[in-house]
């Protein structure tokens, strides 16, 4: 039986409402402390398992969140242009080491012809819902294209992603500084002229 048992712990693991198993966290990263040579009981430590769970319930809420619904309110305006939100920072987890990777994601789409918008805020919450999971920069870019694409049914849709890897920075290659820069491109953004348009709408700083 460990510090962690389900019934002890829930009080002070609950305190972030998550369908995350905080107190199985808990108990995998006391044993982690104890598997790298530390001793999980000393001060400094006796609270770490559960604050980790606190802290991966948060990390990790984009797995149980839906953006179909996030991006269920919509409103219709007589607006056929492109509509580009840019240098929308995030952070998220490289699902090969479980440390961050983080940057900015820049989001552009031209409106249906109906003019189905959405509001700008939830493009930022978006890019949450599917930072907030074990990653990998290619996938998050074409899932909130996609999403774009499958709720808003836009004309043309386009996500560039700009990111630093902790993964490459403090351990491995040891490459602080390198940028990863993805893009994915659907519907009329794809045309050449359209799409070099919103390049140098999100590039051109
Ligand atoms: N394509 C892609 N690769 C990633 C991403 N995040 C991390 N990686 C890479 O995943 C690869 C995993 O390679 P492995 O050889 O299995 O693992 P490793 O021995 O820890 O590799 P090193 O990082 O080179 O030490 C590494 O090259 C990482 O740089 C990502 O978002 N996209
Ligand atoms: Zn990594």
């Amino acid at each position: 039986m460990t510090d962690f048992d389900d019934e002890l712990s829930l009080a002070e693991l609950t305190e972030t409402a998550s369908e995350v198993d905080q107190p199985r966290i808990a108990r995998a990263v006391r044993e982690i402390l104890l598997a790298i040579g530390e001793d999980p009981d000393r001060d400094g430590l006796k609270e770490t398992p559960a604050r980790v769970a606190k802290s991966y319930a948060e990390i990790f809420a984009g797995l149980h969140q839906s953006p179909s619904d996030l991006l269920a309110t919509t409103f219709d305006l007589d607006h056929e242009e492109m509509v580009l939100v840019k240098d929308i920072p995030f952070y998220s987890t490289c699902e090969h080491h479980l440390v961050p990777f983080h940057g900015s994601a820049h989001i552009g789409y031209i409106p249906s012809h109906d003019g189905k918008v959405t509001g700008l805020s939830k493009l930022a919450r978006l890019v949450d819902v599917y930072a907030r999971r074990p990653q990998v920069q290619e996938r998050l870019t074409t899932q909130i294209v996609d999403a774009l694409m499958d709720n808003l049914q836009p004309v043309g849709a386009i996500v560039v992603i700009e990111c630093e890897h902790l993964c490459m920075s403090m351990r491995g290659v040891r490459k602080p500084g390198a940028k990863t820069v993805t893009s994915a491109v659907r519907g009329q953004l794809r045309e050449t002229a359209t799409r070099a348009e919103a390049m140098s709408l999100i590039l051109g700083r």
